[in-house]
């Protein structure tokens, strides 16, 4: 049995994003964990700010808070782990710093790195692109529900699955294995953020 959530937003703090709002909603809705994923134009301090504010939310909704990239600011904010990939700090020193009780997410694509990245102390995965995404550009092809699925068979920690993750389309993913899943837009870009958390929620609580 995992611990770690069914339903990751991560945050876009994109200009004419409010991002507090949206996390706000989505946890009512029943997400039940935040990555804090501030743009690279956004300061540490900025960063760090944002983060204290997503863990006060979080912590008042029960829910997990991450900070991508920044294991420093994940650090110094109290926060309950980091998410690490190919151009950020490699895994192993990623557990250094975070300690042998955070929650360390590790992005992976296939099998075999999969299987690195949990030797070297993931505790989770955050497998994709699963579909197309604009969200994130200079990413590889979508890796489809097929990939996810032999990323899950490799590895025995969670994976979760990200990019194109709409509520439409994360029963395919949780149907090959995937744990969770984790969504910038279907959340974030929406009319209404928490009628479309919303939708997410209602496939979880099944
Ligand atoms: C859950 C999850 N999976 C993958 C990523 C992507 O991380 P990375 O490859 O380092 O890309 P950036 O998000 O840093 O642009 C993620 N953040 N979360
Ligand atoms: C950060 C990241 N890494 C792989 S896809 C992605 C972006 C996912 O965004 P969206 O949910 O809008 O497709
Ligand atoms: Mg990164």
């Amino acid at each position: 049995m995992h611990t770690l959530g069914r339903l990751h937003l991560i945050t876009d703090t994109r200009p004419g994003r409010d991002t507090l709002t949206v996390v706000a909603a989505a946890l009512r809705a029943g997400f039940d964990t935040v990555q804090v994923r501030p743009e690279d134009d956004v300061t540490d301090r900025a960063a760090y700010e944002l983060t204290v504010r997503v863990l006060e939310l979080c912590r008042a909704g029960g829910a997990t808070c991450l900070v991508n990239d920044r294991l420093h600011v994940a650090l110094a904010a109290g926060a309950d782990g980091g998410h690490v990939g190919a151009d950020d700090l490699p895994v192993a020193a990623a557990r250094r710093i975070l300690g042998p009780g955070a929650v360390l997410g590790a992005t992976a694509r296939n099998p075999r790195a999969a299987r690195q990245a949990v030797a070297d102390g993931a505790s989770y995965l955050g497998v994709g692109p699963a579909f197309a995404t604009t969200t994130k550009t200079g990413l590889p092809d979508a890796i489809g529900p097929a990939g996810v699925r032999a990323v899950v068979r490799a590895v025995d920690v969670p994976v979760v699955a990200i990019g194109g993750v709409t509520a439409a389309r994360a029963a395919e993913l949780f149907a090959v294995g995937a744990h969770a899943v984790a969504v910038v837009s279907a959340v974030n870009s929406a009319v209404d953020p928490g009628a479309a958390a919303a939708e997410f929620a209602a496939l979880v609580s099944r």
